[in-house]
């Protein structure tokens, strides 16, 4: 029998509760957005093939809460992940701060070496903006990983209609021409 896909790639996405990993996850998987704040319980996951190169990738993207008394389930998952996007919310200065803790948390339970990737979401809220890009992007340089401002909402950066890449493949390949990330 035909194997379902080539290739499989496991990502989590890790931030403060309400920056929008959960409605990332939802954009990305299933092209759809909702205003409707539904905290996550503990840990959920998307699945989305993709074709690339005639190969098709599957993208298995776990969502973690972002609460504090999730933390011992979530880290649990930090081990398999392939790539570990760290999303804080562009209007909501403590969750760029808290960036630093979640950066200690990858260092203190994923497998050494894993990639990592910077969103800011909610970008869609300019007004209401209180984190700066270049600051963002300064701690991403600081960091060695790249950043993206995203937003669920109206699909900015979220959108499969670029590289044709699965960020994972960006980010093991550290392709800078493909500005634009495949979930970031
Ligand atoms: N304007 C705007 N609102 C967003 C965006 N992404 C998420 N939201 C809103 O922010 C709220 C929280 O979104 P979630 O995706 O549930 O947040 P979360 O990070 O998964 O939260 P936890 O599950 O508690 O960790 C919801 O009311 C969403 O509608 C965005 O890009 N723009």
């Amino acid at each position: 029998m035909a194997k379902a896909y080539d290739h499989l790639f496991k990502l989590l996405l890790i931030g403060d509760s309400g920056v929008g990993k959960t409605c990332l996850i939802i954009r990305f998987a299933e092209d759809n957005f909702n205003n409707t704040y539904i905290s996550t319980i503990g840990i959920d996951f998307k699945i989305r093939t993709v074709d690339i190169e005639g190969k098709k990738i599957k993208l298995q993207v776990w969502d973690t809460a972002g609460q504090e008394r999730f933390k011992t389930i979530t880290t649990a998952y930090y081990r398999g992940a392939m790539g570990i996007i760290l999303v804080y919310d562009i209007t909501d200065e403590k969750s760029f701060e808290n960036i630093q803790n979640w950066m200690k948390s990858i260092k203190e339970n994923a497998s050494a070496g894993v990639e990592r990737l910077l969103l800011g979401n909610k970008s869609d809220m300019e007004a209401k903006r209180k984190v700066p890009g270049e600051q963002a992007d300064k701690l991403a340089r600081e960091h060695g990983i790249r950043f993206f401002e995203t937003s669920a909402k109206s699909s900015m950066n979220v959108d499969e209609g670029n590289s044709g890449k699965p960020p994972s493949a960006d980010l093991k390949t550290g392709d800078k021409k493909n500005a634009k990330c495949s979930l970031g």
